[in-house]
């Protein structure tokens, strides 16, 4: 049975779809320690800067609940929760999500100390403030989600006048629906926001080189919700948005960001900054989709951003399901194969880094952000009420 939800929690259990052997075969890893968890996350088995967070915080909630804690003191259980944290906020660097919810944790932790100091359970009280803690990370990123896609389509409606008559077509990149998230997605949920509104035309997807999070991932969300959808190559893209014709005629390019920074630069998957340039020179409004949870106003610019590289194998190599000599696809056999000469060397940064001045907005779950007469974002607005 296909399904669209990345992660499955109760108090104690936690599954996370491997994304590893999606479209073809949808499998569950149970994940209940921080290890594991750490694991699943660099291996991208999960990936996307919300999911990232989410499957840290609740697998270490698992391994909680289940005793994982050796510490008998509460100056000891903080000291292991906080070791724990800081080892998980290592499984990506990149994307910000996963050290704002590792400082809300702690803060929670070391506000349940504060608060239990005296109480015998000092112990217990920090552990379930935890727990508690990490469930909320969950439920509220899908509330997140839903309010970006309300935003989003507010926003393109006013820009655009749409209506069940006038539509828009969108470009996205990379993966940023339910696969990323807890559900919905962020420029995946402004597309099944446009979608369910009868305001959306036709969504284009790039297969987003090296990892195919495009091809493999949002292609299968968009078939799955029955959103009319393309999928081009990401060397496709600025000839698609060189036609300003029906249907082709596309009004936004919507991306996600793994961290938006004070002045409004963004890291997000490779290939998004190439998709800005592309968009401004054709006159196409490009849209940042970002929780607050991936906002970063420590970090002053993009120059400041650290990009994760990865492994040569991503590029040099791919896996997928065999096809038979009549065409059909055998979904219970996959196959990894070798797609370049394996001594080239290999560049592979996973993100870069989009310049403010290329954005038109970023929608978040307190509302649009847009530049000042001063070409400046100010997202010290929307953090103001967190
Ligand atoms: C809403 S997900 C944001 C972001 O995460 C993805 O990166 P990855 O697949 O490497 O985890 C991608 O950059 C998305 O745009």
């Amino acid at each position: 049975m296909a399904t669209l939800q990345a992660i499955k929690y109760k108090r104690g259990k936690l599954l996370v779809l491997d994304q590893l052997r999606l479209p073809h075969e949808h499998h569950y890893d149970e994940v209940s320690t921080a290890e594991e968890a750490f694991d699943c996350i660099r291996s991208m088995r999960v990936r996307g800067a919300p999911a990232i967070a989410i499957v840290a915080a609740l697998a270490y909630a698992v391994e909680l609940h289940n005793g994982g804690c050796t510490a008998t003191t509460p100056e000891e259980t903080i000291a292991q929760i906080e070791s724990r944290l800081d080892y998980l906020k290592e499984s990506r660097p990149t994307a910000v999500d996963l050290s704002n919810a590792i400082s809300l944790l702690k803060q929670a932790a070391r506000a349940a100390k504060r608060e239990g100091l005296a109480h015998p359970e000092a112990k217990e009280a920090i552990l379930n403030s935890y727990i508690e803690t990490a469930e909320k990370i969950l439920a509220k990123d899908l509330e997140n989600n839903t309010s970006i896609g309300s935003y989003g389509t507010s926003w393109l409606q006013h820009q655009y006048m749409l209506s069940s008559s006038r539509t828009i077509s969108v470009l996205t990149h990379c993966n940023t629906g339910s696969l990323a998230t807890s559900g919905h997605g962020t420029a995946l949920g402004i597309i099944r926001t446009l979608h369910a509104r009868g305001l959306l035309k036709h969504a284009y997807c790039t297969e987003t080189r090296p990892y195919n999070q495009g091809s493999r991932l949002t292609s299968f969300e968009l078939i799955f919700e029955g959103i009319p959808a393309t999928l081009i190559t990401d060397s496709m893209a600025g000839a698609l948005l060189s036609l300003h014709k029906e249907p082709m005629n596309i009004g936004a390019v919507i991306v996600g960001a793994d961290r938006v920074v004070r002045n409004g630069d963004t890291a997000n998957k490779i290939g998004t900054y190439a998709l800005a340039v592309l968009a401004r020179h054709h006159g196409v409004k490009f849209v940042v989709a970002a929780p607050t949870t991936s906002i970063d106003l420590e970090t002053e610019t993009g120059a400041d951003i650290k990009i994760e590289e990865r492994k040569p194998e991503e590029l040099t190599q791919i896996s997928g399901a065999v096809v038979n000599p009549d065409g059909s696809i055998d979904t219970s056999r996959t196959a990894r194969v070798a797609i370049a000469d394996q001594r080239i060397s290999v560049w592979n940064p996973a993100f870069d880094v989009t310049p403010h001045a290329l954005i038109d907005a970023i929608v978040t779950e307190k509302g649009t952000v847009v530049k000042g007469a001063d070409g400046k974002f100010d997202l010290s607005s929307v953090l103001q009420s967190n």
